[in-house]
């Protein structure tokens, strides 16, 4: 189905509740499988947290993960080590075009038993648990970090802990440090040196622990591409962030200051505010937060300014690859973009195309970082319930901050 968004101005000093970041969600959902003991407050409300805690509560024998990456990497490692039970792991059709070859022979190094059932190093995977006996392996890091964070999420639970040697550039790397500091929270001891990670084990936690999710900061990018595209003196004010995060795209903060957005923190949330003229991004390395990709590129173009962005090998297997469609959608509304494996660069432009049908590829982060474009022109988002992957309210947020729309 299709949302026409209509050129619309933001209502100033609004407030947007943002829903739990679905990746330290996921983590804590996989942990508490593990530990009981853990509680968890502000989890996500993202389809790909319900169908990780559904695939964690569940007997059966198929378990579908639909287009949720961080639940397959995570599971993969969960169901090798779940011992007397048989599990096919599958998902969308994306999913099975989604490399998890780095992780499964990892795994298999540690003692696992996982076959793949369609393509050789692609899910579906049939994967009968065991004792994991070994407790030493090397992956190259260069493809996901979430083939290093599952390693480490089963990690206390192994006899003899685990040393896992990193091969070439650690890509995505705050979401290994945000696993590890998850791990640090509930007990586990834990160390990260050069290329080497080692994890304790713990084989249990003697009391409950209480863990609070910080709203999720990926989510948070599409206000800051609204707030940097309004009038000067327009601010917002999400919640609940903290300014030490977890979360490697809350260097986000940093980035909008060039495109003239300042970031308060209160208490428990921050304000985001258009203080100054817009200027160019004219060199950021994104290999650290590759999801606010998206989100900046599209700011830029909505905001008429060059951009040009590195560090983006990991975003040709996402749930889309996101940097084709990148080119096409902004091409689609007269900007012009060239990409190559690991880079966009975008010209400046002066004018924004109307009514444009914006192809959202299964992708959520296409729908929510071409919708600030609605402060500059009327366009139409392609199947926006997409959204729902990390953020089910995000269409019903926006129109609170005074965008309009119909479907
Ligand atoms: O571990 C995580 O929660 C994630 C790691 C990143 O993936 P890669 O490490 O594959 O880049 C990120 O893109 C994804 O949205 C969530
Ligand atoms: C890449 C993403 O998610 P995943 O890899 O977990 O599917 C994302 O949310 O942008």
């Amino acid at each position: 189905m299709n949302l026409h968004l209509h050129k619309s101005t933001i209502t100033n000093h609004k407030h947007v509740q943002i829903t739990g970041s679905k990746s330290e969600s996921n983590r804590l959902l996989l942990l508490q499988a593990l530990y009981p003991e853990i509680q968890i407050e502000n989890i996500s409300q993202s389809d790909d947290s319900q169908v990780m805690q559904q695939a964690l509560q569940s007997n059966h024998k198929i378990v579908d993960i639909h287009h949720a990456g961080t639940a397959m990497r995570f599971l993969t490692a969960y169901f090798a080590t779940k011992q007397d039970r048989e599990t096919k792991l599958t998902g969308s059709s994306r999913m099975k075009e989604r490399p998890i070859g780095i992780l499964v022979e990892a795994l298999k190094q540690l003692g696992a038993k996982i076959e793949y059932k369609e393509n050789d190093g692609y899910p579906p995977l049939l994967i009968t648990g065991q004792q994991l006996t070994q407790n030493k392996v090397t992956l190259k890091a260069n493809v996901s970090s979430q083939y290093i964070s599952a390693l480490l999420l089963i990690a206390p639970k192994l006899e003899n802990g685990l040393q896992l040697t990193l091969e070439g550039t650690i890509t995505s790397i705050p979401y290994i440090n945000m696993t590890l500091d998850l791990l640090a929270q509930i007990g586990v001891e834990t160390s990260f040196k050069d290329q080497v990670i080692t994890v304790k084990p713990l084989p249990e936690l003697k009391e409950k622990k209480h863990l609070v999710v910080e709203s999720d900061w990926s989510s948070a990018s599409y206000y800051y591409s609204l707030i940097a595209l309004s009038e000067i003196g327009t601010s917002v004010t999400i919640s609940s962030y903290k300014k030490e995060s977890l979360q490697g795209d809350s260097v986000l903060a940093k980035i909008y200051k060039t495109f003239g957005v300042s970031t308060e923190f209160n208490k428990n949330s921050v304000t985001i505010s258009k203080t100054s003229k817009a200027t160019a991004i004219t060199n950021l390395d994104l290999q650290k937060a590759p999801d606010i990709a998206q989100t900046i590129a599209v700011t830029a173009f909505g905001l008429g300014l060059p951009c040009h962005l590195t560090g983006l090998h990991t975003l040709k297997i996402k749930e889309t690859d996101r940097l084709v469609a990148l080119k096409t959608e902004i091409e689609k509304l007269g900007g012009s973009v060239t990409i190559t494996n690991d880079s966009l660069t975008l010209e400046a432009s002066t004018s924004i195309l109307k009514d444009v049908q914006i192809e959202t590829y299964n992708d959520h982060r296409m729908a929510m970082a071409f919708a600030p474009l609605a402060l500059k022109t009327d366009l139409i988002i392609k199947d926006y319930m997409v959204v729902s992957k990390s953020y089910p309210t995000f269409w019903e947020d926006l129109k609170r901050l005074g965008i309009n729309y119909t479907l």
